[in-house]
């Protein structure tokens, strides 16, 4: 009943059974296995070593108990000397030195093959271990970095309908979890089949009946572990989604803490939390009951190997005491060092579970399609020294792949000139920061095309390098988390301090910056919390100064400042215009009275008036409407 007070466990459940269905059907994409065999061929030779180094320590082990078999002749020998027949009873003394069985080594020399066995061991368990966990490493930094590419390069269409909390749960936790898991599970898987392959053809020699029986009980075991693969991979995921959405949550929250605290809603959260939490616990309950009820019956099932097995060999040897004296001791060894591989193929198990789920969800985000090419790296981008000439908007139409049915703009030309100043004025939601979207290439057009430097499209292009000559002004300035430098420099990455100061001072920065005890220097918050409205939009206007741009979008700059500091701002926006080409998007039409031309834009109609001012406002339409509107407010 609670969970619907908070509209969040139905909805979610929802949007979860149809994503577990959509990595159902995905099951073969992205898989673990083809994820390790990828990176096994790109790090073949230390896979090689890896795999040489468990081969080692799996014989090693393995021969253990065809040791411990002849140790055990060794003994019976000593104890009860054989004598050929005919001859004389051996002389008393101590014999234990000299006895030797089928392999002709005394006891002693038994033990210290033992010992070498126990060491090589050891060392190639270690190899093997370190270099996989590094491997496992390096492969979570690869796929880190390569989802963080991935994610750059995405086309803002992909960031539309998803919560950054989610993107970040798998760019840190599924490649830490798959990182983690191809260290762990091939070494693991390896080591333990070996082992059992070697244990096993070691007990065909000494026992084929007994051996046969110990794989009969085990087959049944691994069968129970393979039927409930599907069961517990599926509970597992569900998991996943919930620990996913749980991060998306508070991520979304403390991006919007100001709406809590601004209403009051600390408590509601709170409990909302819990809530989400209690679902959380109700899933990771039905995941660990389903785990133990299988950890409990491969424990019952590999412990009752060795009743099993001692009850047959009484059966098979019932007139031979004496071997079953030798076999049963060697046959209980060798069960014993199969029940380690058995528990490591386990714990693969629960690993292969984990890292399925993210390895698919982490092959969705590297798979996921790119609408356009940027053509950021490629080399037959055309590379932009510098703007020149008109931008043409041919037969632009629009809209966005989201939304495709709503055309924002219809058939659209316009010819922007050098140097000229244009506005965009329209009602909310008419399509006037799609224009800045456009020029700044978020999106392509639908049909048509937008040509820069008179003919080249803008599709053609190396984005990177168009974008050197392109600056852009948003109502919201992003402030990045870093110093004052930093900051600014982030619009031209090889700015000498010198610029930045010199920018800083342009856009009246300077003595607010010099007024903190870090000037420069001084760190600013992620999101900018030090610097009020005016000031970050300041900061954002140095990072102009500092690239001095030929092309200069302004989209709804000084909308969020109030009218003293607004009109300081526009008077560093207009100085900044002088010379360039540029295109403002405005609320406040007082902001745009010296632009050269403004285009009226009304929703799914794209443009509808065009003129000056002067001969807008005094025309009848839709920005006469506007202006008296302004006027009155
Ligand atoms: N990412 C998107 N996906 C789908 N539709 C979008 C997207 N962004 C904007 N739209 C839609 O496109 C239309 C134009 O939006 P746009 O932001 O360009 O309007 P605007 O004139 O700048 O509005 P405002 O003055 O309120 O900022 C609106 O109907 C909006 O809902």
């Amino acid at each position: 009943m609670k969970a619907k007070k908070y509209d969040t466990e139905s909805k979610l459940s929802q949007d979860e059974l149809a994503e577990i269905k959509a990595d159902m059907s995905r099951e073969k994409e992205g898989s673990f296995v083809d994820l390790i065999w990828r990176y096994a061929k790109k790090y073949w030779v230390r896979s090689v070593v890896i795999l040489v180094a468990i081969t080692i320590a799996a014989i090693s082990v393995a021969i253990t108990p065809v040791i411990t078999q002849e140790l055990m002749k060794v003994a019976g020998n000593i104890i009860d000397p054989p004598v050929g027949p005919g001859q004389p009873p051996l002389p008393p003394g101590d014999l234990s030195s000299t006895t030797t069985g089928t392999w002709g080594m005394t006891w002693k020399q038994l033990v210290g093959l033992a010992i070498g066995a126990a060491v090589v061991d050891a060392v190639f368990v270690f190899i093997s271990q370190y270099l996989a966990a590094m491997l496992g490493k390096q492969i979570e930094i690869d796929l880190r970095n390569e989802a963080v590419e991935k994610l750059i390069e995405e086309d803002m269409s992909y960031y539309s309908n998803k919560k950054i909390g989610d993107i970040l749960t798998k760019v840190v936790s599924d490649t830490q979890i798959v990182g983690d898991q191809v260290a762990i599970v091939p070494v693991t898987f390896l080591n333990a089949v070996m082992t059992l392959i070697i244990s096993l053809i070691m007990m065909f020699v000494v026992e084929w009946r007994l051996t046969l029986i110990t794989i009969a009980v085990f087959a049944i075991v691994a069968l129970g572990m393979g039927l409930s693969f599907a069961p517990l991979r599926k509970l597992n995921m569900k998991l996943r989604r919930t620990v996913t959405s749980l991060n998306g949550d508070v991520i979304d929250r403390i991006n919007t803490i100001k709406l809590i605290k601004a209403n009051g809603t600390e408590r509601y959260e709170e409990e909302r939390f819990n809530q989400l939490h209690k679902k959380f616990y109700d899933q990771a309950y039905d995941f660990n009951l389903a785990q133990a009820l299988l950890i409990t019956f491969l424990f019952v099932g590999i412990n009752s190997v060795q009743v099993v097995v001692t009850i047959a060999a009484g059966l098979i040897y019932q007139n031979n005491t004496k071997e079953l004296a030798v076999l049963v001791p060697t046959f209980i060894v060798s069960v014993q060092i199969l029940i380690g591989p058995i528990m490591s193929l386990v714990r693969v198990m629960v690993g292969v579970l984990q890292a399925s789920t993210s390895s698919r969800r982490m092959h969705a985000i590297l798979t996921a399609p790119v609408l356009f090419n940027n053509r950021y790296r490629s080399q037959d981008g055309i590379d932009i020294k510098s703007l020149y000439g008109n931008i043409i908007f041919k037969d632009v139409e629009f809209a966005y792949p989201e939304k495709p049915h709503q055309i924002v703009f219809p058939k659209f030309n316009f010819t922007f000139e050098q140097g000229k100043s244009y506005a965009f004025v329209g009602e909310t939601g008419s399509g006037k920061s799609t224009v800045s979207k456009l020029l700044l290439r978020f999106y392509d057009p639908t049909r048509g095309e937008i040509l820069i430097n008179n003919n080249i499209n803008l599709k053609d292009v190396n984005l990177s390098s168009y974008l050197d000559h392109v600056g852009y002004v948003e109502q919201e300035p992003a402030i990045i988390l870093g110093t004052v430098y930093d900051n600014i420099r982030y619009a031209k990455r090889d700015a000498t301090d010198a610029q930045i100061i010199a920018a800083s001072k342009k856009a009246k920065l300077h003595d607010l910056v010099m007024s903190w005890p870090d000037g420069y220097n001084t760190i600013l918050g992620e999101r900018g919390f030090m610097l009020s409205g005016g000031q970050k939009q300041r900061l954002v206007i140095a990072r102009i100064f500092l690239k001095d741009p030929q092309l200069l979008i302004l989209d709804e700059a000084t909308s969020a400042l109030d009218n003293i500091v607004e009109k300081e701002i526009q008077e560093q926006l207009d100085e900044l215009m002088v010379g360039r080409t540029s295109i403002t998007i405005a609320h406040r039409l007082s902001t745009i009275k010296n632009s050269n031309l403004i285009l009226v834009l009304a929703p799914g109609k794209g443009v509808v008036e065009k003129g000056t001012f002067n001969e807008l406002k005094n025309r009848p339409g839709l920005f006469q409407n506007l202006y008296e509107a302004g006027k009155t407010e």
